[in-house]
C-alpha cells in the first residue's frame, strides 16, 4: 500500500464512528502548579485508547478529567471543554454519580469493597435502579462476571469475599463492578501494574474481549501492553499531548522527535 492509501485507510477508520467523548484544550492546576497545557482528544467507541509518558506527565490528570474523579482532589482545577455523547460533563446540571456510572473506572490497585464477590458487582446495579427483581440482579451479576471473564473462577463461591481473591481475579473482579451499571466507557489507569504477567495477560485479553462494547482508554507505563492492547495512542511529555495517533503509527513512524526518543527508550 502506498502512503497516501495507508493515510486514506487511517483516516476512514479514525472517522467511521461519532467520538464518544471529546476533551478540548483541557488544562489542569493543583493549586498554582499547572498539570495539563491544553489538552484535545477525541475518544472512539469501538476503539482502546492508551495514553503513555513518562511519570509525572500527567496522563492519570486526563485520565481522571474524564469522569470528573479530580473533582475529589481539594487543589485540583480544570479549564476547557469534555463532552460525553455532545453533552458537557462539568456543566452544572450534570449528576456525577451518573456520569461515573457512564463512565466507569478501574484503578491501579484492585480495589473491592469488603463484601461478597455477589455483592462487589450487585451494589452498583442495585443503587442506579437497574434491576427491580432478585432474578434480574443475578442476571447482570452473572453477564457481568461473565463479561469479565471470572464467571467460571468464582460462580460456586458468589459468598465468599472479594477481597479473598487473588490479585488478578480481584481486578477481574472490579472491572465486573465497573460492567454491572452498563458505562459507555471504561477508564483504566495501569490496570496491570500491580499483576504478575499471567494476571497481566488475561486482563489484556479481557480489553480486547471488551473492545467494541465498551470505549476503553488505558493509562499504561508498559509500551509494549499499549501496542498489544489499543488501537489509537496518546504520548504525553511534561503536561502536553506530544501525539495522538494510530497505535501502529505511533510505534513505526511517530511525527514527532520527542515520541521517537520515547518510544525507543532515549528517555522515560
Ligand atoms: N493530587 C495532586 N496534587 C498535586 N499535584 C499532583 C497531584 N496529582 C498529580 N500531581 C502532579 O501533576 C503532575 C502530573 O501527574 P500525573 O499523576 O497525572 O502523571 P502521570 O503521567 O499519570 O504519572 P505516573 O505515570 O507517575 O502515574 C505531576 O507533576 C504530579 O506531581
Amino acid at each position: 500500500m502506498n502512503d497516501m492509501m495507508a493515510t486514506m485507510t487511517a483516516n476512514a477508520e479514525a472517522t467511521m464512528s461519532a467520538p464518544k467523548m471529546t476533551a478540548r484544550d483541557v488544562k489542569v492546576f493543583y493549586g498554582e502548579k499547572q498539570a495539563l497545557n491544553g489538552v484535545s482528544i477525541d475518544v472512539h467507541s469501538d476503539l482502546v485508547t492508551a495514553f503513555i509518558g513518562p511519570s509525572g506527565c500527567g496522563k492519570s490528570t486526563f485520565l481522571r478529567c474524564l469522569n470528573r474523579m479530580n473533582d475529589t482532589i481539594e487543589t485540583a482545577r480544570m479549564e476547557g471543554n469534555i463532552e460525553l455523547e455532545g453533552h458537557n460533563i462539568y456543566a452544572p446540571d450534570m449528576d456525577v454519580v451518573q456520569l461515573r456510572a457512564r463512565v466507569g473506572m478501574v484503578f491501579q490497585k484492585p480495589n473491592p469493597f469488603p463484601k461478597s464477590i455477589f455483592e462487589n458487582v450487585a451494589y452498583g446495579p442495585r443503587i442506579h435502579g437497574l434491576s427491580s427483581t432478585k432474578a434480574e440482579l443475578d442476571t447482570i451479576v452473572e453477564q457481568s462476571l461473565v463479561r469479565a471473564g471470572l464467571w467460571n473462577e468464582v460462580k460456586d463461591r458468589l459468598q465468599d469475599s472479594g477481597t479473598a481473591l487473588s490479585g488478578g481475579q480481584q481486578q477481574r473482579l472490579c472491572i465486573a463492578r465497573a460492567i454491572a451499571v452498563d458505562p459507555e466507557v471504561i477508564l483504566m489507569d495501569e490496570p496491570c501494574s500491580a499483576l504478575d504477567p499471567i494476571a497481566t495477560a488475561k486482563i489484556e485479553e479481557l480489553i480486547d474481549d471488551l473492545r467494541g462494547r465498551y470505549a476503553i482508554v488505558i493509562v499504561t507505563h508498559n509500551m509494549q501492553q499499549a501496542a498489544r492492547v489499543s488501537q489509537r495512542t496518546a504520548f504525553f511529555h511534561l503536561g502536553t499531548l506530544v501525539e495522538y495517533g494510530d497505535t501502529a503509527e505511533i510505534f513505526t513512524n511517530p511525527r514527532e522527535q520527542r515520541t521517537k526518543d520515547y518510544i525507543t527508550g532515549r528517555f522515560g
